[in-house]
């Protein structure tokens, strides 16, 4: 192994998602000397604001904006410029933030083990080395290909990457998989003209929630032209020149669709292919997520795992939570833990969006809770008319009360706005404001949170 280059750090950081590189700011400031390692300068930021939740929502932006009159392949070919030029300022501005601390380094390579406290970047002349006492991995997750035959060898097998930086707008759009990422997709590509079709394996869209949710979700979805196909097992993709055939199973009967692009959206895995976490002793659960106790720690207790790769909960707010944890060891009481966390909000973002927080009903009921639910279709909220204002007047929204506490125990909010309702009930929950401080607060006037005032007081005595 001949070396060109051997350095040393007190902090090494693998990957630069939302927790290495808000840790790495943070020790970096507070003088400890920090090398980041980032295999692709594509990614410097991470997946949230190059690949994932920032051009997803601005193209939720842009396809909402589209109006009948534009030429929809012209539309999209502007949009994707957008997403390109925001993104590319984003990672510029996170690659010269960190990088322009005197004390940090940046460096663009994939990093694998060579023993416990040392990685190599590069081969041969350009072989890079990195010891740190202290070493936090931050690699992230990639998209799962289920072993459907002919599915991963199909000319228009598509990632969500290439869909948020392809040109073409596709003609049909078929996806595999009805989560997160499946119906997001799903959403933008339709209101931006492509036919679009959702193959969930499952009985029905979106199992954690209740069913009157979910069936909400799906009326919006179909009502906006999205073909949702459930209980749909997926047998074969066959390639036919200019379009795929996807072969599926429902009800015993064989059907099939055409796919001009198609989508896995059938989850994603943590990636720690090829960082040879066996030359580190670091140990692996089957699915490849390193294994780390609730200060995220190692089997080698000072390597640390942040984000996706630890097998969590896979969102950009959970990563950054991720380096609080870690940080509070090394710069605060270290007594910070997974196990603090509560009342963990959710944001699917179709349109209108579905914000989540706490129990559902059918969960409250099956753990015996003494509940009130409220539920309010949000075109029949007269205290909320800014759903009126901005002439989205689709969805619901429901709480669940305990009726012993006056509570809030959760909400399922599917409304224009419910990304930042959500974040105020997920506060009041996790700080025991009840429903009826809720109700009786004051709200900035034409507002969703005022839809507070309404839909508590249908339920509270
Ligand atoms: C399309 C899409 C939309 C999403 N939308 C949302 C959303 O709206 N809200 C939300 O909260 N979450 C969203 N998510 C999930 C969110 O993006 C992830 O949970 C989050 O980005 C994970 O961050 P992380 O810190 O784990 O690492 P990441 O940001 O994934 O960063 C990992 C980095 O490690 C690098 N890397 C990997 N291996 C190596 C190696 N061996 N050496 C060096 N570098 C390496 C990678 O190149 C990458 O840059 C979305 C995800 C996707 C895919
Ligand atoms: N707004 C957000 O916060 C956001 C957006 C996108 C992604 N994400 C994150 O990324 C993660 C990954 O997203 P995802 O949607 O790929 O995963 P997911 O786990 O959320 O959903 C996968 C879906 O695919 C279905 N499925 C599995 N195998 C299938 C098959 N063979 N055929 C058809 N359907 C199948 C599952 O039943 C499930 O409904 C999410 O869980 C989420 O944490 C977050």
């Amino acid at each position: 192994m001949e070396i060109t280059t051997a350095l040393t750090a007190d902090v090494l950081v693998i990957g630069f998602g939302k927790g290495g590189k808000t840790a790495a700011h943070v020790l970096a400031e507070a003088g400890r000397r920090v090398v980041m390692v980032e295999r692709s300068e594509n990614m410097y930021g991470g997946t949230c604001p190059n690949v994932g939740c920032v051009p997803t929502k601005m193209l939720v932006h842009y396809a909402d904006a589209k109006r009948l009159g534009d030429d929809a392949q012209e539309f999209f070919a502007h949009s994707i410029a957008g997403v390109r030029a925001l993104t590319s300022a984003f990672r510029t501005g996170n690659f010269e933030a960190l990088n322009g601390r005197d004390t940090a380094t940046v460096i663009t390579g994939t990093a694998r083990f060579v023993d416990p406290y040392t990685v190599a970047v590069g081969e041969g002349r350009d072989l890079v080395t990195v010891t740190a006492p202290t070493i936090l991995v931050n690699t992230g997750s990639e998209p799962v290909i289920p072993p459907i035959p002919g599915l991963a060898s199909s000319p228009h097998l598509v990632s969500s990457t290439e869909l948020t930086r392809t040109q073409n707008l596709p003609e049909r759009l078929v996806v595999l998989g009805g989560g997160y990422l499946g119906l997001e997709f799903a959403g933008i590509y339709r209101h931006f003209g492509t036919e679009v079709t959702v193959l969930e394996a499952a009985d029905r869209l979106l199992p954690r929630e209740d069913e009157d949710i979910a069936e909400t979700v799906r009326e919006i979805l179909t009502g906006d032209g999205i073909r949702v196909i459930t209980g749909a097992k997926v047998t074969e993709v066959r390639d036919s020149g200019a379009v795929s055939t996807v072969v599926y199973e429902k009800d015993g009967r064989t059907h099939s669709v055409e796919a001009s692009a198609l989508l896995p959206a059938t989850g994603r895995r943590p990636v720690t292919d090829g960082l040879r976490l066996d030359a580190a002793g670091v140990r692996t659960a089957p699915n490849g997520a390193i294994v780390v106790d609730e200060y995220l720690r190692s089997s080698q207790p000072h390597i640390y795992a942040l984000g996706d790769v630890n097998g969590g909960e896979q969102f950009t707010y959970i990563s950054l939570d991720d380096a609080r944890i870690v940080l509070d060891q090394f710069l605060g009481e270290g007594k910070r833990t997974t196990t603090d966390r509560r009342a963990v909000p959710h944001t699917l973002f179709i349109t209108p969006p579905l914000a989540t927080v706490g129990l559902t009903e059918s969960q409250a009921r099956a753990q015996g809770l003494n509940i009130r639910v409220s539920r309010e279709k949000v075109a029949d909220i007269v205290a909320m008319p800014r759903a009126y204002t901005v002439e989205e007047t689709r969805g619901v929204m429901k709480f669940v009360v305990d009726s012993d506490t006056d509570l809030v125990l959760g909400a399922a909010l599917l409304s224009i706005d419910a990304q930042e309702i959500v974040n105020t009930v997920a506060l009041a929950m996790r700080h025991h404001i009840t429903a009826t401080q809720l109700r009786d607060a004051i709200y900035t006037h034409p507002s969703s949170t005022e839809a507070l005032n309404e839909v508590f007081d249908k339920v509270l005595p």
